[in-house]
């Protein structure tokens, strides 16, 4: 049994630079970042694909040949004749349309672990084809460090060092789905956006110089998530109010929105007491690595 981890991915920032005239795609610079911990998903090797489902989120995800693990496993078998396939199995913790690529993480540790059971490199490019065709943010989770992605997701950076970023992430329990925030824009095929350049990020950078660059980018989904789920703007308000919060942002397409913090001990304390105030909502201390 093979066994790997598919964690959350937070939008740091995430510019919309236009829509594709070829696909009606959006072009995209976003920052990302992933957390720790998230799902946990196992593969026994054996004939043909299955998946077991089971935690929390499981039912929202769905265990039929949709879910995104199933997918991705077909993506690479259509791509890698004679792949060893086999039985997954996924504890789901990660609220599902939530913003922080659940799912994508769980196809692309899907294509990991069958990477490992077929001796194929991550850097195989029918891996990152696989990934690609799964979904827009699934070629980023292959790897899952900081780095920037551009165009829809398929064009992915160097990993990048970032300074320890103390976070608390909260998600209100209102599921948002991914396309209409982007159809809320209004851009037209062709159309490009100038919301200024992005802030220069550098691989070791110290913190302060970090977040004050972090500051000056944004998430240009925010209002139209907003608009889809008001509740997003209370959770960004109390991330703003959060005692140490340096930056409150949403992530992707919402409803998840993160808080950074300059201490751990700080973050763990304002983690608390959202969910004392809020305990329908799911409030988790995170360090983004
Ligand atoms: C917004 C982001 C930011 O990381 O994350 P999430 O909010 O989903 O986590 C991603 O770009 C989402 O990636 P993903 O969730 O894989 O999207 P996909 O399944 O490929 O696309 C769902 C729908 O969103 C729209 N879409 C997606 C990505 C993009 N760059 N432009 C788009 O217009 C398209 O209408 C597409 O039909
Ligand atoms: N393994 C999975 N986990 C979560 N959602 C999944 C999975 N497979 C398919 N889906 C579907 O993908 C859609 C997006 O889910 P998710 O990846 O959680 O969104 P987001 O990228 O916004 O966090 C949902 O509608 C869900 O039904």
């Amino acid at each position: 049994m093979l066994t790997t981890r598919a964690p959350a991915k937070i939008n740091l920032t995430l510019h919309v630079l236009g829509r594709r005239a070829e696909d009606g795609y959006h072009e995209l610079e976003s920052l990302v970042a992933f957390t720790g911990a998230g799902d946990v998903l196992s593969l026994e090797p054996g004939p043909g694909f299955g998946l077991e489902i089971e935690g929390p989120t499981a039912q929202a995800a769905g265990s039929g040949p949709d879910n995104l693990v199933l997918r991705a496993g077909e993506n690479l078998a259509a791509r890698v004749p004679g792949l060893k396939t086999g039985r997954f199995r996924l504890r789901k913790t990660l609220p599902v349309a939530a913003g922080i690529g659940g799912g994508s993480s769980d196809a692309a540790a899907a294509l990991r672990l069958l990477a490992t059971a077929n001796g194929l490199p991550l850097e195989d490019p029918r891996l990152l084809e696989a990934a690609r065709a799964a979904g827009s943010d699934v070629p980023v989770c292959l790897d899952p460090h900081a780095r920037f992605m551009r165009g829809a997701g398929e064009h992915i950076g160097e990993r990048l060092a970032l300074p320890p970023l103390p976070a608390v992430l909260v998600n209100p329990g209102v599921a948002v789905e991914t396309g209409p925030v982007f159809r809320r824009l209004g851009l037209a095929p062709g159309a490009r956006c100038d919301g200024g350049a992005h802030p220069v990020i550098a691989s070791g950078m110290e913190a302060e110089a970090f977040l004050s660059a972090l500051v000056r980018g944004r998430n240009n989904l925010e209002d139209a998530a907003c608009l889809v789920a008001p509740v997003i703007v209370d959770v960004l308000s109390v991330l703003r109010a959060a005692k140490g919060s340096r930056i409150a942002r949403m992530s992707g397409s919402g409803a998840t929105c993160f808080a950074v913090f300059s201490t751990r001990r700080a973050a763990s304390r304002a983690a608390a007491a959202i969910k004392a105030y809020h305990p329908g909502w799911w409030v988790r201390p995170a360090m983004l690595r």
